[in-house]
């Protein structure tokens, strides 16, 4: 049996009613996993969590976790001039001001449950250099954990915090908050071990651009699910972007009955295996991303997380693609996207016949005068893989045996 990773007409109406789960064509229950001799030990339901902290990454089936930390962990950070010339500055712009948009909504609407003055503590899961270290003190949060699987990163983002913390005693606006760090493997380590104080209650936990890569092994899958659930308060969010496997499959079967490759000048993906028989977790593709990744990652099945979040008390509240979260919030968030430089200013009249604006001809024609924001067509193409996604922390009760019995809205 193949899982379905085609996005049909009954898990549309799921995303939209965040209710029951379709995982296959052929199975309504639990998930199954594609049979697949490597990996015999996820043809099973979801197991208990894992109690096995630090387990053997190979017992679990986490071969590609060092090739990945490896990767980030010898990423060199390129400077500001590097940076601008980059083929993609516009396209890593633009998913910054996503990440922005989706943090606020949030962070908003945990404020919007809390008195003025209280905590407000947030987990950064593979935090990665600290990309987001800007956004929350904008945020005015009172505690960060930061963490990733690269130790390098972990110390750059540690770094980067303190240069903000100086910054912020010399400012009267400045926010002051504090943090800790530490590297580890979320996939297979229990987070709340290594927090400071092991009791603490979050308000929001993000994970940005690298939650996929837990959908290697259902252990690993779990036990990420579980990092990112256990410690929040309920009315808690956990947020991701993460890629949208029904788009990349729906683009491969675009690119041709046999073809296991596509993308253009600045992405692409790349699949070792037959796409008719892919499993539900380790469906395994090369991501490569002009200058910046390349690096296997895998399908997140979405119906599977959802069915794993609510396990761990986490309901569905937002699954949007990037183009119509975009769409959605950029009358809020124009001035804000203008600032982050996340859309080339492009003159019609300049762009000739360059197939990268074609769109732009299209929608305005050529005579007008005007400039505007756009992004090219490969760097759209490669920011519109991505979704946001969030989850709501529910209440829970005890069962007889111990165990939590959420209260899920819907
Ligand atoms: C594309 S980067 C995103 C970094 C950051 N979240 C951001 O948005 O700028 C992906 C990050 O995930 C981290 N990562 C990948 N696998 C991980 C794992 N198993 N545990 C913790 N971090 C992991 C990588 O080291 C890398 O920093």
């Amino acid at each position: 049996m193949s899982v379905n990773y085609e996005q049909n007409q009954g898990e549309i109406d799921f995303i939209t009613e965040h209710q029951a789960v379709v995982l296959s064509e052929d199975e309504e229950g639990d998930p199954v996993v594609a049979t697949d001799s490597r990996k015999s030990s996820e043809v099973n339901n979801f197991s208990d969590a894992i109690d096995t902290e630090d387990a053997e990454a190979d017992s679990i089936g986490a071969a590609n976790t060092y090739v990945v930390a490896n990767h980030y962990n010898e990423l060199k950070e390129a400077g500001r001039k590097e940076r601008h010339k980059s083929k993609i500055f516009y396209m890593r712009n633009f998913n910054n001001w996503i990440k922005s948009q989706l943090i606020n909504e949030y962070m908003s609407l945990i404020k919007h449950q809390k008195r003025l003055g209280e905590s407000l503590r947030v987990l950064d899961m593979c935090c990665g250099k600290g990309g987001d270290l800007l956004k929350w003190e904008k945020a005015a949060i009172t505690h960060l954990i930061c963490t990733d699987i690269a130790e390098v990163s972990v110390d750059q983002c540690q770094r980067r915090y303190q240069d903000i913390l100086m910054r912020a005693e010399k400012s009267k606006f400045g926010h002051k908050f504090t943090a800790e760090f530490f590297a580890c493997d979320s996939t297979l380590v229990r987070l709340r071990e290594r927090y400071m104080d092991a009791s603490l209650q979050l308000n929001l936990v993000s994970c940005q651009f690298a939650f996929h890569y837990c959908f290697e092994s259902q252990a690993q899958a779990e036990c990420m699910v579980r990092n990112a659930a256990e410690c929040l308060q309920p009315g808690g969010f956990f947020i991701a972007t993460i890629p949208d496997a029904y788009e990349i499959v729906r683009r491969l079967r675009a690119a041709g009955p046999d073809a296991r490759k596509f993308g253009n000048d600045m992405y692409s993906i790349e699949f070792e295996e037959e796409i008719n028989n892919l499993p539900l977790f380790g469906a395994k593709y090369q991501f490569r991303l002009e200058g910046v990744v390349d690096c296997p990652e895998f399908l997140v099945h979405f119906p599977t997380l959802v069915k794993l979040c609510r396990k761990y008390g986490l309901q569905l509240v937002r699954r949007t693609t990037f183009a119509d979260y975009y769409a959605e919030t950029l009358a809020q968030g124009r001035q804000l996207l203008q600032r982050m430089s996340g859309l080339e200013t492009v003159h019609v009249q300049r762009c000739g016949d360059d197939q990268q604006y074609e769109h732009v001809r299209k929608a305005f024609g050529t005579h007008r005068s005007r400039p505007l924001g756009t992004l090219s067509k490969d760097e759209w193409e490669a920011t519109t893989l991505y979704l946001v996604c969030a989850f709501k922390k529910c209440k829970n009760s005890w069962d007889t045996n111990g165990k939590p019995v959420f209260q899920f809205d819907d």
